[in-house]
């Protein structure tokens, strides 16, 4: 289930205020501007789908995104315990960074720890299956896809140069809990 624990950046981490409906998490994200809702994702997926196939099944979803949000284009990234690089996949977006354009994650199979910082908070969401987060332009944050990873999710770019980031240099990201889930 998705899950939205937030933190105050300044404390320990062990109090925190926790969110377990999709209301509430819904209506907790929405006060950092972090749009989260529930979609579709029972488009069957064979073990071995490509990037294309998956694209291909999730197209109605992509082209809503794209019309309604104006994203230009798409991809998809499929993370598994068997992945060779996973270590370093999940240390590429471990540390506290921003991006200039919206990050759109549409959810279809899986889990992950997406941590926003706004406000003076540190809101862990637990994304799963079926649940897509719009993180805004510029706001801190960092994801965990945890040490045995197993997620697919469909990223939306505005910019079709697609995955760019800017880290603060900050290590906030370490203070707080790892997504520690097992596949
Ligand atoms: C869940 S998609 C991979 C993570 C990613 O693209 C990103 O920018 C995390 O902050
Ligand atoms: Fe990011
Ligand atoms: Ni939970």
């Amino acid at each position: 289930m998705s899950h939205l624990r937030i933190y105050r950046d300044d404390t320990r981490p062990d109090v925190f205020e926790d969110h377990t409906t999709f209301e509430t998490i819904r209506d907790a994200a929405a006060e950092a501007n972090i749009r989260f809702e529930r979609w579709d994702a029972s488009q069957p997926l064979a073990e071995a789908a490509t990037q294309a196939d998956i694209l291909t099944a999730y197209a109605e979803a992509i082209t809503r995104l794209e019309r309604d949000c104006g994203f230009a284009t798409a991809d998809v990234v499929s993370v598994s315990a068997s992945t060779p690089n996973h270590p370093e996949l999940r240390k590429k977006f471990l540390n506290e960074h921003t991006h200039s354009e919206d990050e759109a994650r549409f959810f279809v199979e899986g889990s992950g720890l997406f941590c926003i910082h706004h406000g003076g908070a540190i809101y862990a969401l637990e994304c799963t299956k079926g649940d897509l987060i719009n993180v805004p332009a510029g706001t801190r944050h960092w994801f965990d896809m945890g040490p045995s990873p197993r997620f697919v999710a469909i990223r939306l770019f505005t910019d079709p140069k697609g995955w760019i980031a800017d880290f603060t240099g900050s290590d906030v990201a370490a203070r707080f809990p790892r997504f520690e889930k097992a596949a």
